[in-house]
C-alpha cells in the first residue's frame, strides 16, 4: 500500500548516550579501559556490594559542565543524583545512579542544517550517569554472559526537545551533536563502538493538528545511517497503521539491521516505573561560579564559530566549511595544512575531492590513513612551483594516503619530476602530431575536440610527467605552423 505522507508531519526526539572518556569510573577507582578480559575492571564498589560507598569522580563533572555549556545548556548551582531503580542482569545494584529533576544542564539548543536551512533544536536536558553492564546472548538466547567492566563507566544522557521534524533532521542533531563532544574532547563519540549510543522517538500526527501523536521509541541503531534508516521506517510503519485508521500502539522497538525493520520490545503496559529517589549515599553537588567559569573557559572553538570563520578567513563555501568542521580531526587536519602552504581553497579542494573520496569509499576514519598535513600542504607547494603537475599530484596524494612519505621523497624515488624542457616536449609533440593525421585533419577543419585528444596523447607518452601548460602552448604552434 502507498502511503500519502504529506498528510502527516513527523515529530522526532532523541535521546542521547555520550560515554566521557575518564581514566577511573564514576564512582569508583576502577580503570575505563574497553577491551579488557570480562570482569577484571571491577571492585566492590562498581558491583553494588553491601556497605561501600560510591565517590564522585571530579572529571566526570567538568566533562558534563563543559558539554553542557557547548550545548547551551544552563548549569544549575546544584545538582543532585538519584536512584533509577530497575532489576535487569546488565545492572549489579538493582538500580542506576542517574540525575532526575536536577541534572547538571537544562534548556538548552543547537542549530542543525538541513537542505541549507539552519534550524535551532532545543535540549530539554543534560545529566549524568553510570553505564551498564554488556550482557551476550549465546546457546541461542539459553544463557546470557554478563560482563561487568562497563559498568559504572560515566554517560551523559542528552534529551532534545521533540523539534525534530525529519528522519534527516535527526541525522543532522546527531552529526552535530557528535561534533560538538568531539571538539569539546569530552568522549569518543564512536557510534561503532558504543561510547555514543541514540534512542529516537518518532510519532506522526496528521497536518495542521496541535497534540503530538503516540511515540515509539527506537533502540539499537548502531550507526548514523541506522538511525536514519530505521526512523524512515518508523515514519512509513506509522503511517499505515494511521492510514488504516489504526493507533499507533506506545513502546520500544528494536532496529533490526539485518531485516531492515523495527521490531516490538516492550509493550506500555511493561512501562518501568523507576520510583526515583535521591541517591542517600552521595551528597548534593554544588558548582559555584568560579567553577562554572573554569570550565567555560575551556570550552574551545565550536563547529559553528569554526565554519564561519573558515568562511570568513579563507574565502571557502559554506558547504566546504561545513563538511570540513564536521569533523574536529578533518578541521584540525585542513588548519594543520596551512602551515605549509597560504593556498586554503587548494587544500579545501584536495581535501573534500580526494581525501574523503578515498574515506567514503573506502569506509575509511582519516585516522586510518596515512597522509599528514605537512604532506598535502608541500603536495601544494610543488604544483604552484611547477615541480609536478596536478595529474602527477593524483599519484602522489595515492602514495602518501598509504605510505605518510612526505610528497618531494616520493616524486625522487619514483622520478615523477614534472617535464618543463621545451625540446624534450617538443619532441613528443611533434612525433605525436606525426602519428595522428586524421586528427589533426579533423583540428584543421574546426573540430576543437581533436586538441584534447592530441595532448592526451603527449601526456600518455610523457608517461603524465610532461607540463601541461607547455604541451598546449607547443601543440598549437606545431599544429599552426
Ligand atoms: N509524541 C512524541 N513524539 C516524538 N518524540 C517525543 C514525543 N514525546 C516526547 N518525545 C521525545 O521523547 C524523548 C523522551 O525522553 P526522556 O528521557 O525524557 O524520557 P523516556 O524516554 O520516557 O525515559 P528513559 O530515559 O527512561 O528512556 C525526548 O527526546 C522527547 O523530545
Ligand atoms: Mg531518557
Ligand atoms: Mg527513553
Amino acid at each position: 500500500m502507498r502511503i500519502d505522507m504529506a498528510k502527516y508531519e513527523t515529530v522526532i526526539g532523541l535521546e542521547v548516550h555520550v560515554e566521557l572518556h575518564t581514566k577511573s569510573k564514576i564512582f569508583c577507582g576502577c580503570s575505563t579501559e574497553f577491551g579488557a578480559p570480562p570482569n577484571t575492571h571491577t571492585c566492590p564498589v562498581c558491583l553494588g556490594h553491601p556497605g561501600v560507598l560510591p565517590v564522585l569522580n571530579r572529571q566526570a563533572v567538568e566533562y558534563a559542565m563543559k558539554a553542557a555549556m557547548a550545548l547551551n545548556c544552563t548549569i544549575g548551582d546544584v545538582s543532585k543524583f538519584d536512584r533509577k531503580n530497575y532489576f535487569y542482569p546488565d545492572s549489579p545494584k538493582a538500580y542506576q545512579i542517574s540525575q532526575y529533576d536536577q541534572p547538571i544542564g537544562l534548556n538548552g539548543w543547537i542549530d542543525i542544517e538541513v537542505d541549507g536551512q539552519t534550524k535551532r533544536i532545543g535540549i530539554t536536558r543534560l545529566h549524568l550517569e553510570e553505564d551498564a553492564g554488556k550482557l551476550t546472548h549465546v546457546d541461542g538466547g539459553f544463557a546470557s554472559l554478563v560482563d561487568f567492566n562497563r559498568v559504572g563507566t560515566p554517560l551523559i544522557e542528552i534529551v532534545s526537545e521533540p523539534d525534530l521534524r525529519s528522519p534527516e533532521e535527526a541525522r543532522a542533531y546527531l552529526e552535530k551533536i557528535r561534533a560538538i563532544m568531539q571538539y569539546c574532547d569530552v568522549s569518543d563519540v564512536k557510534m561503532e563502538e558504543g561510547s555514543m549510543r541514540c534512542d529516537a522517538n518518532i510519532s506522526l500526527r496528521p497536518e495542521g493538528q496541535a497534540e503530538f501523536g503516540i511515540r515509539a521509541e527506537l533502540k539499537n541503531m548502531n550507526s548514523f545511517r541506522g538511525v536514519l534508516r530505521g526512523l524512515e521506517y518508523e515514519q512509513f510503519r506509522q503511517g499505515e497503521i494511521l492510514d488504516d485508521g489504526g493507533v499507533v500502539v506506545q513502546e520500544t522497538r528494536r532496529w533490526d539491521e539485518a531485516q531492515g525493520k523495527t521490531l516490538s520490545m516492550r509493550g506500555k503496559e511493561e512501562a518501568h516505573d523507576y520510583r526515583y529517589f535521591p541517591d542517600p549515599d552521595l551528597i548534593v553537588l554544588h558548582i559555584d561560579d568560579a567553577w562554572k567559569e573554569s570550565i567555560r573557559a575551556s570550552i574551545p572553538e565550536l563547529p559553528d564559530a569554526r565554519k564561519s570563520r573558515y568562511s570568513t578567513e579563507y574565502g571557502l563555501t559554506a558547504y566546504d566549511a561545513g563538511v570540513l568542521t564536521s569533523s574536529k580531526p578533518l578541521a584540525d587536519f585542513f588548519e594543520g595544512s596551512l602551515a605549509y602552504t597560504k593556498d586554503a581553497k587548494a587544500v579545501a579542494n584536495w581535501m573534500m575531492g580526494d581525501l574523503l573520496g578515498y574515506l567514503n569509499s573506502g569506509g575509511l576514519e582519516l585516522s586510518e590513513v596515512k597522509i599528514t598535513p605537512q604532506g598535502l600542504g608541500e603536495m601544494i607547494g610543488l604544483i604552484a612551483g611547477g615541480t609536478i603537475s596536478s595529474k602527477i599530484a593524483k599519484t602522489v596524494f595515492k602514495e602518501m594516503l598509504e605510505s605518510g612519505k612526505l610528497p618531494a621523497a616520493i616524486v625522487e624515488e619514483k622520478g615523477l619530476v614534472q617535464i618543463s624542457d621545451e625540446g624534450a616536449i617538443k619532441q613528443i609533440v611533434e612525433a605525436v602530431v606525426a602519428a595522428n593525421p586524421q586528427s589533426v585533419e579533423d583540428y584543421k577543419a574546426g573540430k576543437q575536440k581533436a586538441i584534447g585528444f592530441l595532448v592526451g596523447q603527449v601526456m600518455k607518452e610523457s608517461k603524465g610527467k610532461a607540463n601541461p601548460g607547455l604541451v598546449n602552448t607547443l601543440l598549437a604552434e606545431v599544429l599552426n605552423s
